[in-house]
């Protein structure tokens, strides 16, 4: 019997991993979730003994369990086979004396890749017994963007539309959306933050009017977000595999509790390592990293979540974020299921820009979740003193997590893993300044002489982006967006 999804705001209405696949955000804006998760636990004598690919072969095949074996093997083998530069493909590094998992060896040279390898294989298999064409929407901050649009270029049947704040992302980040070739993909920036973004991408989703419309071209909407399943479960594998590497490399023994601190803004990553805890990865604490735009830390030290509060642009901009989709999951699960709390915390935050928590739900979650957030100071100072003392290089988000492990408390015994969520060369100036480099040339520049101060190469892809056309240079409201998602709709499905 396949586990079935249902919106974090009612469970009535129920429907297959495929389907909420496809749908991407509930009918009702909520988020899809399961409740079979944590009814089946993962063998973890199984995953140590597995590889990346067989590993996700078995934790997506747990959790969207209407997929065929057949078919997520053909999906891991896409997504996986030979697409990232690791062999591992997310290396757990040893740096000082915790673990880096390194999640950037993708395409685009960021975390985001592990899932957006993924999505549009599971989206393909979900669509292939329906008639519709789909428009994925993407809204994004820097990384998600050029992962979705290189996951989705030229898949039949899809378009892909993804929106970003102008002015919002490094330089590098843009660069790389708007170069993407492909003939179904689009590219816009949008006056105001990721949040305006994000929030006008999740009504285009609740347009009825515009949903109408579309339907009758045979068109539907999805999402490449981590609100997204489809998006989420990839990234389950790899706390997983973090595991196994730990004890592979003798430096923990089977069934022995980790940290992982994870960087995070829209609360997707971390939230993954939560489905890893509940599916039976043996984690002590979940560290959750913030920046600047700490509202995530007053969230789980308060429980009052206020979005009310000035927004940062700071050199970690794809954390640059203040309304966290995926902590409605988390809300959901801690809650033992009350999707009526759920919607009603969900309305107080789209009326009020603010909810608060019952004690007894933050007691819960502080249980596993730890937090903490670093400035753009403490970020630089991260960078400095890792590279000066152990050589290795930190992007400014890994920074912010770094500094953020530092902080809190060890417990004996126990290792740590940083997840690191891109390449420094995405944030090449920022990273120069830190490190006291030349930072005020061309980003390429930067990126040189970043190369020439650690000895490792500029990922290719990015090094390119030098000479490459730029495609796309529309700018546009948040109230532009309905129009122009319908626009494309017709131009490019
Ligand atoms: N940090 C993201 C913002 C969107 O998050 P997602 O995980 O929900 O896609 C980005 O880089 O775009």
């Amino acid at each position: 019997m396949a586990s079935m999804y249902h919106s974090t705001r009612s469970t009535v209405k129920e429907c297959s991993a495929k389907r909420a696949v496809l749908d991407g955000l509930a009918p009702d804006g909520g988020l899809y979730v399961t409740d079979a998760l944590g009814t089946e636990s993962i063998d973890l004598d199984q995953i140590v003994a597995q590889t990346y690919s067989e590993n996700a072969a078995l934790i997506l095949k747990t959790l969207l369990d209407d997929y065929a074996d057949e078919e997520i093997a053909a999906c891991v083998e896409a997504a996986y086979g030979d697409t990232f530069a690791a062999p591992e493909t997310t290396p757990a590094v040893k740096v000082g004396d915790d673990f880096v998992l390194e999640l950037f060896h993708g395409p685009t040279s960021a975390f985001k890749d592990v899932a957006l390898q993924m999505l549009p294989q599971l989206m393909s298999r979900a669509a292939a017994s329906t008639s519709e064409r789909i428009m994925i929407l993407a809204a994004t901050s820097g990384d998600t963007g050029k992962a979705a649009l290189a996951g989705f270029a030229d898949t039949p049947g899809l378009g892909i539309t993804v929106f970003y704040p102008h002015g919002g992302t490094s330089e590098i980040q843009r660069l790389q959306m708007v170069t993407q070739h492909g003939d179904n993909v689009a590219v816009g920036a949008v006056h105001g933050n990721f949040d305006d973004t994000q929030s006008a991408v999740k009504r285009i989703f609740s347009d009825e009017a515009l949903r109408e419309r579309l339907h009758e071209q045979g068109v539907v909407l999805s999402s490449a977000n981590s609100i997204n399943i489809g998006r989420l479960a990839p990234q389950v594998v790899y706390y997983f595999d973090a595991y196994a590497q730990l004890v592979r490399q003798g430096a923990i023994e089977c069934g022995d509790k980790v940290d992982f601190c994870v960087p995070t803004g829209n609360f997707g990553d971390v939230l993954a390592g939560y489905f890893a805890l509940r599916m039976g990865l043996p984690v002590r604490k979940l560290i959750v990293a913030s920046n600047a735009n700490n509202v995530l830390t007053d969230f789980l030290t308060t429980g009052v979540y206020d979005r009310n509060r000035p927004f940062h642009k700071t050199i970690s901009p794809s954390m640059d974020i203040l309304i966290s989709s995926n902590l409605e999951r988390l809300l959901y699960y801690m809650s033992d299921g009350d999707a009526e709390l759920v919607a009603r915390l969900m309305d107080d935050l789209a009326n009020t820009g603010r909810y608060e928590a019952p004690a007894v739900m933050l007691e819960r979650i502080r249980e596993t979740f730890a937090c903490g957030f670093a400035d753009d100071d403490e970020a630089r100072t991260a960078m400095k003193e890792c590279f000066d003392e152990t050589g290795y290089v930190l992007d400014p988000h890994t920074a912010v997590a770094w500094r953020v492990s530092q902080r809190v408390p060890k417990a004996e015994g126990i290792a740590r893993v940083v997840l690191s969520t891109a390449s420094p060369y995405k944030f090449c100036r920022d990273v120069c300044a830190a490190l006291g480099l030349p930072s005020d040339g061309t980003d390429f520049d930067c990126m040189r002489a970043l190369e020439e101060k650690s000895g490792m190469k500029a990922p290719e892809a990015l090094a390119s982006l030098e000479n490459a056309a730029v495609r796309f240079d529309d700018v546009m409201d948040a109230c532009d967006m309905p129009a122009y998602v319908e626009g494309k709709c017709g131009e490019l499905l």
